[in-house]
């Protein structure tokens, strides 16, 4: 049903500007406004096939779907996705003759062109001499290959990608821009060759992946002048959660607007998509200096939150925030001792529990906790399952299952010889086994796989990591013989790296073997591989990234907590303790449907979604913020704090720590 427009959403609908930029606060009504320009345009003559409406994810595009259809917009008028609507351009453009549109390459085949590339770096630096730690290997590594394809995506987003054609790449920009994104040389280069594969001559591309339509259209028109020209012109742009813009589709924007208007709306606020390059710069500076004229209208009022959560969110972005009248949101202060193992969890299990115990009409799907991290789930979840509360994990895997844990599980199971737990879990096995190929290695070529510890089925011999999950999850005991005969055996095509790792890993393996006897407790071997593994070495080298690689650390630091505090149980018991753990959780899963259940989540996931009752935990120094960036850590709290609805629960350590307590939250009340 149509609404009817407040006198914000007037001033914005009656606006005759040609650029016009809706600064708004979140739950504001966004997309409900650019749905209702579009109509009024509409009803001013305009055909509806004329108002491009762009979003930058499926998501943003589903719920401009929605409203459009909610406030009766002409049928003509479909949002597009930006990847969409550069893929469109570029057909167009092929009929013209003025690009050939390559075949669409999925991640499987990506996947292979990025080991070439790999392989091909690694040979050059080999032929130069050049030094490097960097382990080239990562063809059997799902992870390794996973943080490849990210990096890639960043640097087409921030079309650093367009850069690897310069004079001066090899020399200088490699360096630079490894520092300027704060990763390894070595992946640059990588990526670099990977492109050189794809793009072998200027504009011309061998391949493409729905992540090289907006930057490739941006290439083929800065190379081409009048390839714009070929391309429709629509009369007006609506785009949704511009905050989200990065620097390819602002440069796509930018050249194809040409006379149309355009009005995109965003919240400064919830920039927090650095993955996918978004950065607060295209939307605010850049915008300004590219389009001085614009109009910039403001949607000040939430139809989300009541005042004091407005008020809350206005201190820490320091900017107006307001209310509508009638909404009422309950802020709670939860304290809890840090000191205190799991002291936080569960001071969030039992305000769960008195939320929905408390009142009859809150089920537990109107309540999310909203972490910073992936990481700081284990204790919550252990907390959960422990006060028999059904949760599900949207946007993050559950702590057993995440890479490092899992490798560091898998160490528990050979060092002492416990299998039983893995019986018929082939899901468990799967992920395990890839977690010692990421963190140890894995031969990518079968023939060197060719070991007589493994079965050896017709299908599986030419993929060396699933012929390793048939045959564990047929015998779990052959965990131990993977590890020694497969991920730990030296071979030729190792580097001096590999093969130290390698080393490394079975060196200590055997030595916890030895020491069997006096490693009583799960804690005491974790304890142990911890003092004979530089951990954060090898987390590193299976996760370059060193923000993930320091969420991963903690979350083995905090998996070391977890047993210790779950009684110091012998290795045995302690697997089978994991084992019931996961059985709840998968149990809770598949009920999904039919039962209630909270849920877990992190603010990047919970960015555009809403609930009834927010919990936001550990809000403490370290934690949250979790980086030296204080501006981007207030906007990761404003998004978490704004999902809220009824009730905002802010957890924090008790008055005894206050010098624990988060500058953010702090910082603002100071402010204040
Ligand atoms: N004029 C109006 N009258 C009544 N309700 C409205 C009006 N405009 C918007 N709304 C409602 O307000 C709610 C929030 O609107 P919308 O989803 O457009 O906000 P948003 O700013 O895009 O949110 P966010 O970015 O935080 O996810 C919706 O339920 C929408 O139907």
């Amino acid at each position: 049903m149509a609404h009817e427009p407040s006198k914000e959403q007037a001033e914005i609908i009656q606006s005759r500007a040609n650029v016009i930029l809706i600064d708004a606060v979140a739950g504001a009504g966004k997309t409900t406004t650019l749905c209702m320009t579009g109509i009024e345009a509409c009803r001013r003559g305009l055909a509806p096939a004329a108002v491009t409406c762009l979003a930058f994810s499926d998501g943003a595009k589903k719920r401009f779907v929605e409203k459009l259809a909610e406030e009766g917009a002409p049928s003509g008028i479909a949002p597009l996705t930006i990847a969409e609507f550069a893929l469109r351009h570029l057909r167009k453009l092929d009929t013209t003759g003025l690009f050939a549109l390559p075949p669409l390459l999925g991640p499987a085949q990506v996947r292979d062109r990025l080991t070439e590339a790999a392989a091909a770096v690694w040979q050059r630096y080999e032929a130069n001499g050049t030094q490097s730690d960097f382990d080239f290997g990562i063809e059997q590594s799902p992870d390794r290959i996973d943080h490849l394809f990210q990096v890639l995506r960043l640097l087409k987003a921030t079309l650093s990608t367009h850069r690897f054609g310069d004079d001066d790449f090899a020399s200088v920009q490699r360096f630079e821009m490894a520092d300027e994104l704060d990763l390894p040389v070595e992946l640059i280069d990588i990526c670099a060759a990977y492109e050189r594969l794809r793009e072998p001559e200027p504009g011309e591309f061998n391949w493409q992946t729905a992540d090289d339509f907006v930057p490739d259209l941006v290439r083929v028109l800065d190379l081409n002048q009048g390839a714009a020209q070929q391309l429709w012109a629509p009369a007006l742009y609506l785009i949704d959660e511009w905050h989200d813009v990065n620097a390819a589709e602002f440069a796509l924007v930018r050249l194809l607007k040409r006379r149309a208007r355009l009005i995109v709306v965003g919240d400064r606020d919830q920039v927090i998509d650095a993955a996918r390059g978004a950065a607060l710069r295209f939307s605010t500076d850049l915008f300004s200096a590219t389009y001085p004229e614009a109009a910039r209208l403001p949607l000040r009022r939430s139809r989300r939150f009541g005042a004091a959560l407005a008020r809350a969110a206005s201190r820490l972005t320091s900017r107006p925030v307001e209310a509508l009248d009638g909404l009422h949101t309950v802020q709670h202060k939860l304290a809890y001792d840090p000191g205190v193992p799991m002291g936080c969890a569960r001071a969030v299990a039992a305000h769960v529990k008195s939320l929905h115990g408390a009142h009859h009409d809150v089920k537990l799907s109107d309540i999310a906790i909203v972490t910073r991290e992936d990481d700081q789930s284990i204790d919550l979840e252990n907390a959960l399952i422990d006060a028999n509360i059904p949760y599900r994990c949207e946007g993050i895997e559950s702590y057993l299952l995440r890479p490092e844990i899992l490798f560091m599980r898998a160490l528990l199971h050979i060092v002492s010889g416990c299998y039983d737990t893995l019986d018929k879990d082939k899901p468990t096995v799967r992920a395990m086994v890839g977690a010692l190929a990421a963190f140890v290695s894995m031969p990518g070529d079968a023939a060197q796989f060719d070991s007589s510890y493994l079965q050896v089925s017709r299908t599986a011999r030419h993929d060396p990591l699933e012929q390793a999950i048939e045959t564990v999850a047929a015998t779990p005991a052959s965990l131990h013989w993977f590890f020694d005969g497969i991920v730990c055996k030296p071979h030729d095509a190792d580097t001096i790296i590999t093969r130290n790792w390698k080393a490394k890993f079975a060196a200590c393996v055997a030595t916890l073997a030895e020491r069997k006897e006096t490693l009583a407790t799960a804690a005491d071997v974790l304890q142990a591989v911890r003092g004979m593994i530089d951990l954060k070495a090898a987390v590193g080298r299976a996760v370059p990234r060193r923000s993930e690689a320091d969420a991963a650390l903690r979350s083995i630091a905090h998996f070391a907590e977890f047993a210790a505090a779950y009684g110091n149980k012998p290795v045995e018991q302690f697997l089978q303790e994991l084992r019931g753990r996961q059985r709840k959780l998968s149990a809770r899963t598949d009920a999904n449907r039919a039962r209630a259940q909270l849920v877990l989540t992190t603010v990047r996931t919970a960015k555009g979604q809403e609930w009834n009752h927010v919990i936001v935990p550990y809000l403490q120094h370290g934690e949250f913020p979790r980086s030296a960036d204080l501006a981007e850590e207030r906007r990761f709290l404003y998004v978490a704090m704004t999902r809220a609805q009824e009730s905002l629960t802010l957890c924090q350590p008790d008055e005894a720590h206050r010098r624990m307590w988060s500058p953010l939250l702090h910082g603002a009340e100071a402010r204040a």
